[in-house]
């Protein structure tokens, strides 16, 4: 038998996989997703191999309709695929069965959307707290207020949404996101609906999560400067994956990208 310790996953073979150390957050193998069938068949995903590994920063670009967001969906076992394997914390998810999914994403997943998606009837740490009370866990105000504290915002745990900045309502997000210790973080836009200077202060506290915490980072962006504080950035095309690039500059990723688009 080989040596799983010596030897790493091969990329077509999901099996082997669980035993290599460390494992890899998120791994897709020859992922494809259509929608529709006949005349109105869309292929968003062909063929998409892509490992997010532990304590990584990932950013996902690429044209519109190219398949971000089917890509974002599918790794999180929020879609699934039509062919192809994920494995998300270790876990072959491609035929999980739907209440193990919801048991696993609570568990392994955080997310953060482009518009924040706070519940604007609760407080900030009302809303931190809700991930744990969906896990059925009674959720300690020591721990919410630390999550809170994380992302410089411990004063600010009795404020609504609305008492709070976009940036701050983020920052919200991402400790709501945070709390669970998710093995990934996803982020959808998460600096889309920011101006220029709240946008800096997000990237830099994922910065800052990934490098002091070892966090998981997979977003998919349309803003080379915040590809750019990524340490890789995997270009789709028609769904495929077109490009990667290791730590680009934003003047590298804006011009694949234009590339890609023209
Ligand atoms: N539920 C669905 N049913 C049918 N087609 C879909 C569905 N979701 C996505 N598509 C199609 O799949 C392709 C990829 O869509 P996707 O949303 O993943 O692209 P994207 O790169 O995220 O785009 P954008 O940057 O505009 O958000 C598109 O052609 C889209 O129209």
């Amino acid at each position: 038998m080989t040596n799983p310790t010596t030897t790493g996953p091969a990329l077509t073979d999901p099996a082997r996989a669980h035993a290599a150390v460390p494992v890899a957050p998120v791994q897709m193998y020859q992922v494809s997703r259509h929608y529709g069938t006949g005349e109105a068949r869309v292929q968003a995903l062909t063929d998409v191999s892509v490992t997010f590994p532990a304590g990584s920063w990932t950013a996902v670009m690429g044209p519109s309709g190219s398949g971000k967001s089917t890509l974002l969906h599918c790794a999180a076992g929020l879609d699934r695929v039509t062919s192809g394997h994920v494995l998300l914390a270790g876990q072959d998810v491609t035929h999980a069965t739907d209440a193990t999914l919801t048991a696993l994403r609570r568990r392994a997943v955080g997310f953060v959307f482009q518009n924040f998606n706070l519940i604007g009837s609760l407080t900030a740490e009302q809303n931190v707290a809700l991930p744990l009370k969906l896990a059925g866990a009674r959720p300690s105000r020591k721990d919410v207020r630390a999550a809170l504290a994380d992302v410089g915002l411990a004063d600010r745990a009795r404020h609504r949404p609305r008492e709070l900045s976009g940036g701050q309502q983020q920052r919200v997000a991402i400790a709501r996101a945070m709390v669970t210790r998710p093995s990934v973080l996803f982020a959808d836009e998460p600096t889309g609906a920011l101006d220029t200077g709240s946008a800096r202060t997000v990237l830099r506290l994922l910065r800052r999560m990934v490098d002091t915490a070892g966090q998981t980072v997979v977003m998919v962006t349309h803003d080379p400067v915040a590809a750019a504080s990524a340490d890789a950035v995997v270009f789709l095309s028609d769904g495929r994956v077109a490009d990667r690039l290791i730590r680009p500059s934003a003047a590298q990723v804006a011009e694949r990208l234009t590339r890609l688009e023209g």
